[in-house]
């Protein structure tokens, strides 16, 4: 059991409440000035990843303070009980072992007194067998072609992962094999998907951890009349269709073969379950080799959380300083800037990680909290966010703490590209830390020829006020290994973040209310009867409708 505790009656929280008082309005660029030392102080290097906090609003004070933070919430003891089995998740009685699933050192695990490692080995070994005879096309179509294109077809933690990481690792795509992934239920994404494939040389991948989401069923349900109009038998469903579940009744249920499931467990949270066999598409996209690589780059971070001391430890560090800006100074939302387009979806990716994980409002013991827990985290890949979103992050109202995300070589080193880029992501840091003083943008001003008045007038529309936080992460290439450390970089933050706050960050019940709710109001859509069971807005919502269908 991990020990409760309310986050704000932590010693260290009224310490660090007095500390952000003398340090609130400090301008990080006095920080600078004051110490030559700041970069090296404020940055830690874990293989070839380079985190720099220097461009935040901390001092070796508000570090300190929040490391006893984090001890006094008992980290260290909730780390050990994650990597131990425990039941951490309680609210549904599971332990969380996706650290378990890229165990590469394969010591074991305990779950019930059973180590998990032997079956997780298994259906890796399967998961291989498998990708390698699709690939080589050893596997055969129907017509006995071999296969062209994969669709996964799965929602949340079941095509998040997988999306996020065959886009980052396209380079090492193998040939010969397209992935494509269907999550929506709107009818437009299965319909699109399927006019760029055929029956006969396509796999479906259906990815659903409980096989039972609405989304993902019915999409599945489609894709297997699309298959069996367009050609195929019932006979054949078993070349062209596996489930990646847990549920082994449900996928037998739908027809698929239980020698095409590959299953995992309920110690795995949808979230947290590309590295399970959720990312079958992966495999077979960039072969398991590469998959392999990418579940040791999360063993080494997952290594790296459990036995560094917090002041060096990266998802620690990251999380404290998240903490800092969510707690103290009132942010409400973090951004994920990756400078790297092959990492487009990787702040979608997080946004269910993060908000799923600590969008919670009541603590462990199931009070309600009077302080604020996960932020709203968002993000696109840089330079287009510059041009979209950043004026308000350099010059609007709200703190808008960012994680700088690049690699310093490119997967594509084309002309000038890669340093334009990268002298875009220095600046912004730069910028963000100093601003503009108002004499700075009067000077250019006068530079560019306006008149006493003029500059008067536009002065405080030029100055950037700066002291803008930002954590940059440079890593040096973005291989598969390095996107695993990544991604468990993040988790573990999250995870961090959720046991300084007491709350319970695995699981998500937040979801339930509307998955009920639609179930209550599908049967209601089916016929022209006008609805009133609801409240107001509801029923006259969903008349209109009924009245726009048929006028
Ligand atoms: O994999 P499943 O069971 O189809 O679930 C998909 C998603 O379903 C959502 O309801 C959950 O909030 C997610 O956590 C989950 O990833």
């Amino acid at each position: 059991m991990l020990q409760n505790h309310r986050f704000t009656d932590l010693p260290a929280y009224a310490q660090l409440l007095a500390h952000y008082d003398e340090l609130k309005d400090r301008h990080m660029r006095d920080l600078f000035a004051e110490d030559p030392d700041r970069f090296t102080r404020f940055t830690r290097q874990f293989d070839d990843i380079l985190l720099d906090f220097s461009k935040n609003r901390i001092t070796a004070e508000t570090l300190t303070l929040l490391l006893q933070l984090a001890g006094q919430a008992g980290l260290t003891d909730a780390i050990g009980k994650m990597f131990s089995g425990d039941k951490i998740n309680r609210t549904e009685d599971r332990a969380v072992l996706h650290v378990a699933l890229r165990n590469r050192s394969n010591t074991p695990v305990l779950v019930d007194d059973k180590d998990v490692m032997p079956e997780i080995n298994e259906v890796l070994a399967r998961m291989k067998r498998f990708s390698d005879r699709v690939q080589s096309g050893e596997w055969k179509g129907y017509t006995g072609q071999a296969i062209t294109d994969v669709v996964n077809i799965g929602i949340g933690g079941s095509d998040l992962g997988p999306v996020m990481v065959t886009e980052a690792l396209k380079p090492y795509a193998k040939a010969g094999l397209n992935v494509h992934f269907v999550s929506n239920v709107d009818g437009v994404h299965i319909y699109e998907t399927l006019q760029t494939v055929k029956p006969e040389t396509t796999l479906f991948l259906i990815a659903s951890k409980t096989f039972t989401t609405q989304e993902t069923m019915t999409n599945a349900q489609t894709a297997r009349q699309w298959f069996l109009e367009n050609g195929g038998s019932e006979g054949d469903i078993a070349k062209h269709f596996a489930a990646l579940s847990t549920n082994r009744s449900e996928v037998e249920k739908f027809g698929i073969d239980v020698e095409n499931m590959f299953g995992f467990w309920d110690w795995v949270g949808g979230r947290y379950s590309l590295w399970s066999a959720i990312g079958l598409s992966i495999a077979l996209y960039v072969g398991f080799d590469n998959f392999e690589e990418l579940l040791a780059g999360g063993h080494a971070m997952d290594q790296h959380f459990r036995d560094t001391p917090a002041e060096q430890n990266l998802p620690v560090l990251l999380a404290l300083i998240g903490i800092w800006y969510n707690n103290f100074f009132g942010a409400q939302t973090e951004a994920i800037l990756p400078y790297d387009q092959y990492m487009h979806r990787f702040a979608a990716y997080f946004q269910q990680g993060d908000m799923e994980s600590n969008g919670k409002s009541v603590d462990r013991d199931g009070n309600p909290v009077d302080y604020q827990t996960g932020p709203i985290i968002w993000g696109e890949p840089g330079t287009n966010g510059q041009h979209a979103f950043y004026q308000l992050i350099h010059q609007g109202t709200k703190l808008i703490p960012c994680d700088f995300l690049a690699p310093a070589i490119s997967q594509r080193p084309i002309g000038e590209h890669h340093k334009i880029l990268m002298a875009n992501y220095f600046a912004q840091t730069e910028a963000l830390m100093n601003g503009k003083t108002a004499e700075e943008a009067a000077e250019e001003l006068r530079k560019a020829g306006k008149s006493p008045d003029e500059v008067n007038a536009l002065t405080p529309f030029k100055e950037f006020s700066g002291n803008r936080p930002t954590n940059s992460i440079l890593f040096k290439k973005l291989t598969p290994r390095t996107l695993g450390s990544l991604i468990a970089l993040y988790e573990h933050k999250i995870f961090t973040q959720g046991v300084i706050w007491d709350i319970f960050s695995f699981d998500q019940w937040g979801v339930e209310l509307g998955k009920q709710l639609a179930s209550r109001i599908l049967p209601e859509l089916q016929d022209d009867a006008p609805v009133s069971s609801h409240d107001s807005s509801t029923n006259g919502l969903m008349n209109a409708f009924k009245k726009f269908r048929t006028e």
